[in-house]
């Protein structure tokens, strides 16, 4: 007897997305096994910020299903998709640029535990709160800079307590929109190291257009040209891929001297 396949992390089905009258997303499918690293790639306007507010629920689909761990969630509020184990990395801007590095990890650990209105319950679990929070700012290397203001910190720092703040609620699916976007190649190596720390043993979706982020960190590429996942596979098998070369990737390639 053959052993059930596992339930995918994250599951896309038959995704459609129209604003108005222009189709973007047009029937997109993909299933991502719990733990794997997935970039998604495609040219501009392609539809891959589309599709990461589709998963996050920023868009109600215009059809088709999205499942987190096997549950429905397309249409559900980004709140509530949060609760259930996803989360997206903010943008910079969104940190509390007043609040040191330390009480920026608090905030999102105890909005996480679901705190914010219970006083007597967010007093109890301050000491738990604190101990995550230290956690997670070791896990991002950002422990001795503790008490630095966020508005203080480099670009580089910045980015990684947004991705601390992204897994503080403990999500199993974590979704990254360019993670190394503005960095240098040196803080870009050194990101994709943490990136790789800090979501072990999590799903990890990320858009990127960085080659060299996309091979080096991805266990498996999709790839998405109008609004369609036209290929998804390891990154060997969709460098090989014939479609791939012609749609998108030969031109990419060609760009960056044949280099990924
Ligand atoms: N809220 C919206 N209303 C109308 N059109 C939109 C909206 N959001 C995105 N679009 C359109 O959808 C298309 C896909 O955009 P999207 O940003 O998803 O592509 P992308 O693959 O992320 O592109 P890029 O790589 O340039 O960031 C674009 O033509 C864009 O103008």
């Amino acid at each position: 007897m053959s052993t059930p396949a596992p339930t995918p992390a994250l599951e896309l089905r038959q995704l459609h997305k129209a604003f108005g009258k222009t189709a973007i997303i047009r029937g997109a499918s993909l299933a991502v096994q719990p733990g794997e690293r997935v970039a998604i790639i495609g040219p501009n306007g392609a539809g891959k910020s589309t599709l990461f507010n589709l998963i996050s629920g920023r868009f109600a689909p215009t059809s088709g299903e999205i499942l987190l761990n096997g549950r429905r969630i397309d249409g559900a509020k980004p709140y509530a998709i949060n609760r259930l184990g996803l989360s997206r990395s903010f943008q910079v801007s969104n940190l509390f640029t007043h609040l040191s590095v330390f009480e920026n990890l608090r905030c999102a650990v105890l909005w996480s535990l679901g705190h914010r209105y219970a006083f007597w319950k967010f007093l109890a679990d301050l000491d738990d709160a604190n101990d995550r929070a230290d956690e997670i700012m070791e896990l991002i290397k950002l422990d001795k800079r503790r008490d630095v203001l966020a508005v203080n910190l480099t670009y580089a720092e910045a980015r990684a307590l947004e991705i601390g703040i992204t897994i503080a609620g403990g999500a199993n699916v974590v979704l990254l929109d360019e993670p190394t976007a503005g960095m240098s190649q040196s803080e870009t190596r050194r990101f994709m190291h943490l990136i790789r720390t800090v979501t072990e043993g999590r799903t990890l979706l990320t858009v990127e257009h960085d080659m060299g982020v996309v091979f080096g960190l991805a266990d498996k590429i999709a790839v998405l040209v109008y609004g369609e996942v036209i290929a998804f596979d390891t990154p060997e098998a969709v460098r090989a891929d014939a479609r791939v070369q012609e749609a998108y990737l030969g031109s990419v390639l060609a760009q960056h001297g044949g280099q990924t």
